[in-house]
């Protein structure tokens, strides 16, 4: 179920602001929202609007640094997702120093529409998955077996380290370990210091993240100088092997203006962080709560079996048909995603005073997605919706599958605390990051 954020200008003419309030000071509701995410109750946040103003689907509140209105319900969210003419996008200022002034959040709906267009068909089209498939597959095995090798593993962090290798290679055609390691570091402590208060002082999340992005930067702006370098010498190479840098790099407007070193990297920066934070935590609970149920977990292996028996003699590895036509495997997904929540909001802003049922919306705007979810046609929106739906869909359902299939078939987890604290701060995560070991099936 979804749940937005809007941010409000204050002073309403004809229609009303939704009910709610606007908690302290300076803090707003950042403190009860805090406290909530980093209790064993992250609801209660909510609950405490649904008690006190009723199941009104909106809520007046101070997030993130700007008055705001919280939007709960699907069909409010899909409004507001879908009117590009009254929504831009309102990320709060502290996100977008982490995450890039010139990143897809940061840049003007023009602008937007075309770097979406070069950069969403190399990552999401068929051709491109099929290409990918290959790579993923060959990634998948080969880490499932190291890591049935290594003992006691943090889960989380390895497939995270798997996920980023994916995207790493889509983009930069890089498989250098250290450079890798190095950087995905980086992304943790970035990722630790957008959900958290933009404090930008010495000790805090915040204050690391800034600096983690100044490292990110440095790392990405000597990657692109030294592409465009090698490309110089080549100019005319056909047999360069061409990846999304190399798009990027050759880019021009209606102007003939190309894209300058500060904005490739933010769009790096961003894409590579989206893509392998989200794709990394979904494998991870998909394998805890099919562990967690033995019955799903039979389902879910025999029908990769099946689809194994049914295979003409030869095949090795999977086809993208055959990842395509995975419909129980498909909805263990689906329902992973809807039961963790991986994109807790997103933020618009209204560009005007716009009316949605009773209330008025005005200024920024975010989306939960929340737990007491009615199923409706329509309402399970895990990757977004309108001009800013996730472009990396597909591939993530690509990733997820091919892992779950290699690990149904072969392996089993071990948790070393299966009940473990839950951290649902920057994401929803154990504590000890899913600390076990994998073990083959003999
Ligand atoms: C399970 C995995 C994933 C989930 C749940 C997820 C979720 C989302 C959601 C909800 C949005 C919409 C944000 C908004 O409306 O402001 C989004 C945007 C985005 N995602 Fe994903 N995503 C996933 C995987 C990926 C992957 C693998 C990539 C990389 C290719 C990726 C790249 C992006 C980018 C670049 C955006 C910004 C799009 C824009 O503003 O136009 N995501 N994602």
């Amino acid at each position: 179920n979804h749940l937005l954020y809007e941010t409000a200008q204050l002073g309403s003419k004809r229609f009303a602001l939704p009910p709610g309030n606007l908690g302290w000071p300076f803090i707003g509701n950042m403190w009860s929202f805090l406290r909530a995410f980093k209790s064993p109750y992250p609801d209660s946040f909510m609950d405490s609007f649904l008690s006190r103003y009723g199941n009104t689907g909106m809520y007046k509140a101070f997030m993130f640094g700007s008055p705001s209105v919280i939007v709960t319900s699907a069909e409010a969210c899909k409004r507001v997702l879908n009117d590009d003419e009254a929504f831009g996008s309102g990320w709060p200022p502290s996100t977008m120093k982490l995450i890039g002034e010139n990143s897809f959040i940061g840049i003007s709906n023009q602008e937007h529409k075309r770097l979406r267009r070069i950069t969403a068909a190399p990552v999401n089209g068929y051709d491109a998955l099929a290409t990918y498939l290959t790579y993923i597959e060959k990634i998948v095995v080969s880490s499932l077996d190291k890591w049935g090798n290594m003992g006691e593993i943090e889960f989380l962090t390895e497939l995270r380290k798997l996920t980023f290798k994916i995207i790493m290679y889509i983009f930069l055609s890089s498989e250098s370990e250290t450079i890798m390691e190095a950087l995905e570091r980086e992304y943790t402590m970035l990722n630790l210091g957008v959900r958290a208060m933009a404090i930008n002082i010495p000790g805090f999340a915040y204050y690391k993240a800034l600096k983690a992005r100044k490292n990110l930067e440095a790392t990405f702006g000597s990657i692109v100088r030294g592409r465009r370098m090698e490309r110089e010498r080549k100019e005319n190479s056909k047999t360069m092997k061409r990846d999304m840098l190399d798009a990027l790099l050759e880019a021009e407007d209606e102007d003939g203006r190309r894209l300058s070193d500060e904005e490739i990297i933010d769009v790096l920066i961003m894409y590579l962080n989206a893509g392998h934070e989200s794709s990394g935590h979904t494998m991870m609970w998909a394998t805890i709560f099919l562990q967690q149920h033995p019955h799903f977990l039979q389902k879910a292996k025999a029908e990769q079996e099946e689809m194994i028996k049914k295979r003409p003699v030869g095949q090795k590895g999977l086809t993208l048909k055959e990842v395509r036509q995975m419909p129980y495997l498909s909805k263990v997904i689906d329902e992973t995603l809807r039961v963790v929540t991986f994109s807790l909001t997103v933020f618009r802003e209204a560009k005007h005073d716009v009316k949605i049922s009773a209330y008025k919306l005005s200024n920024s705007l975010l989306s939960f997605l929340f737990n007491d979810f009615i199923p409706k046609a329509g309402s399970f929106l895990p990757f977004g919706a309108g001009s800013r739906l996730c472009p990396g869909n597909d591939l993530a359902k690509l990733e997820i599958s091919v892992f779950l299939h290699y690990f149904l078939l072969n392996y089993k987890l071990e948790r070393v605390n299966p009940e473990s604290p839950i951290r649902y701060l920057p994401h929803s995560k154990p504590e000890d990051n899913c600390l076990g070991r994998i073990k083959r099936l003999v």
